[in-house]
């Protein structure tokens, strides 16, 4: 079947232009011979609109030139149509396009959409609500909640806001609830990951697969500031081993197991983020994994 692109740019994400962006692909893509065209991002994150267009054109590539939340929403709006999604890392942390091994520069990523090598990958859902590369409780709940208040994106404006909270960070009350295991901690964080990262290479978690059926739970329990640093680090250095889900120590300072399924009672009502975009506390939180539901245009070997 004859490729045609829908592009979508989202003008407010990370701190690149996106004139600069706009260009660079359009001049591209004329040299690929492939028929495309551009819609910019829209700020409700419902890409409903598109799905005539797809339809009646026979659009067989939606690309995203933004970041996590804009890629969350469109695949959120579009998965059931017959297209296959790219990404243009253009966000402030591009923590999906980075797991799945999508290069960093405008040109490189976009070889990457010209080669046309697809794979099923998976998302999940919080309360039901879409998420393709990390739903994060506690600690980085309040960072996106802050950064989505800033005046500027880009991760120069995140690690501000990283540091901003480190030293006011307290623990909240969880109950963790697994078909065969139930346990309470108290932590400063619980990520959700689908992709293995926070973002910019971050790994918090580094055993994460897009494909596997599987999210994978970090959570980073109550300790001392300085160990929280180490301990911390540790884990994105894949220094913590996984434990089976069925043996979990949850006196561990870093608990690190994968499901298809979780219940987390949030009892402090910990603020929360899904693939980045701030979202109203849950004092019930119910994850379970959407398994390979949608395409995602990778290089070969890239997941
Ligand atoms: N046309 C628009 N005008 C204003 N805001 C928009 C528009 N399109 C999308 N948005 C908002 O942009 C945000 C998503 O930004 P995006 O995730 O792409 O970038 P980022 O947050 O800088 O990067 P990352 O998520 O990788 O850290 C969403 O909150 C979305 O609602």
């Amino acid at each position: 079947m004859r490729r045609k692109i829908i592009y979508i740019v989202n003008p407010v994400s990370g701190t690149s232009s996106k004139d600069g962006v706009q260009n660079t692909i359009a001049a591209e893509t004329l040299k690929s011979g492939i028929p495309f065209q551009f819609f910019p991002s829209v700020a409700n994150g419902d890409y409903a609109f598109l799905e005539e267009t797809i339809l009646t054109e026979k659009i067989t590539d939606i690309v995203i030139a933004g970041g996590d939340g804009t890629v969350s929403q469109v695949v959120d709006s579009l998965m059931q149509m017959p297209v296959q999604f790219g990404i243009v890392p253009c966000g402030s942390g591009n923590g999906l396009a980075f797991g799945a091994g999508i290069p960093k520069t405008i040109k490189k990523a976009l070889e990457v959409i010209f080669n046309n090598h697809s794979q099923w990958v998976d998302g999940f859902r919080v309360n039901n609500r879409f998420a393709c590369m990390l739903c994060g409780i506690g600690f980085d709940g309040q960072v996106a909640h802050d950064f989505a208040k800033a005046n500027q994106r880009g991760l120069a404006t995140y690690v501000k806001k990283v540091f901003s909270n480190f030293f006011t960070a307290t623990p909240y009350s969880f109950k963790i609830k697994l078909n065969n295991r139930t346990f309470t901690t108290d932590a400063y964080f619980i990520s959700i990951a689908n992709s293995n990262q926070f973002g910019n290479n971050f790994t918090i978690a580094p055993k994460a697969s897009l494909a596997d059926g599987k999210v994978d739970v970090v959570i980073v329990t109550d300790q001392s500031k300085l160990t929280l640093l180490y301990n911390t680090f540790m884990q994105v250095g894949g220094l913590n081993g996984l434990q089976k889900k069925e043996n979990i120590n949850e006196n561990k300072s870093v608990i690190y197991f994968q499901t298809s399924e979780i219940r987390i009672s949030n009892y402090g009502e910990a603020p929360m983020h899904i693939d980045g975009e701030p979202v109203e506390a849950e004092k019930k939180i119910h994850v379970e994994v959407q398994p390979n539901c949608f395409k995602l245009l990778t290089s070969k070997g890239g997941l």
